[in-house]
């Protein structure tokens, strides 16, 4: 059944931010941040420790309430969502689980919880190759098997709206390439993928957009090549191959953020 509700829903973008803004003790994570977050591409989360990406993610997920501003998913605030995990999955905390339970018996938990099919908990299980696993304990897990193990969850409602926050940490070049794959094709089945991470050279090549802050407020959005080529050295820049480009996204990253790093040795 559709109604015009669902017509506005989906014209809206997959995620939104409005003026966020979120202090901890009088100092500021996130200041009147706005943007959007498109269906269909990865959206690369960068900026420097501290800069509010986190707290960003958890604004977007109702896990902490703004001061100020709204965080929308597909036009509504996260509580209003009928059905979450089938909205957005998201990993954030990849050690997040119970240590004595089996990855299967994690994630039957979590579905049952939602209301979600058993045969999900098999179907995500295999997407993220834990099968084999399934039924060992997940506290004796390496973080590579653990960040698994969340995106797993992630991804147990189908849910068209995917947050990561820095799902490579930690892991090796094949998991590394794992996961850039699996991003990719989540946003080519025409879901939003937004992902953090401090790997310059994985963004450059898995990011289609990026989305910078430093200090809680947005210093950039813009397509992934846009962002290159506007914050490279112009001379160093021209005398890079089109192919090599991508390897400019760390100098350009550096550029913009030099005077919003949280610390920084003198
Ligand atoms: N629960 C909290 N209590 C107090 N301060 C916090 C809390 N969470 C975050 N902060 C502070 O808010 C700011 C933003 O932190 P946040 O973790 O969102 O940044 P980040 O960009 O995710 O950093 P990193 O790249 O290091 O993970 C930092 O100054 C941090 O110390």
């Amino acid at each position: 059944m559709t109604t015009a509700n669902t017509h506005t829903f989906d014209a809206a973008p997959a995620i939104e931010a409005r003026g966020l803004t979120k202090s901890y003790g009088g100092r500021t994570a996130v200041a009147d941040l706005s943007f959007a977050v498109h269906a269909g591409r990865v959206t690369g989360f960068l900026g420097p420790n501290g800069a509010g990406k986190s707290t960003t993610m958890r604004l977007l997920l109702g896990l902490e309430r703004p001061e100020a501003g709204e965080a929308l998913i597909e036009g509504r605030p996260y509580a209003a969502l009928i059905a979450p995990m089938t909205r957005v999955g998201a990993l954030l905390d990849a050690k997040a689980f119970h240590k004595g339970r089996s990855a299967r018996g994690h994630l039957l938990a979590l579905a049952r919880s939602q209301a979600l099919p058993d045969a999900r908990v098999d179907a995500v299980l295999d997407l993220v190759g834990l099968s084999s696993v399934a039924r060992k304990r997940a506290g004796g897990f390496s973080l590579g098997m653990a960040q698994r193990l969340g995106i797993a969850a992630a991804l147990l409602g189908d849910p068209r709206i995917v947050l990561l926050d820095e799902p490579v940490n930690g892991l090796d070049p094949q998991g590394i390439l794992w996961i850039r794959t699996l991003m990719k094709q989540l946003a080519a089945e025409g879901r939003a993928v937004l992902v953090s991470s401090h790997l310059m050279n994985e963004m450059a090549v898995t990011a289609d957009h990026l989305l910078v802050i430093g200090q809680g407020r947005l210093l950039a959005d813009c397509p992934t090549a846009e962002f290159i080529e506007r914050h490279t050295d112009p001379a160093v820049y021209a005398a890079t191959p089109q192919v090599a480009r991508p390897a400019l996204l760390e100098e350009a990253f550096m550029r913009l953020t030099a005077g919003a790093a949280e610390y920084s040795a003198h």
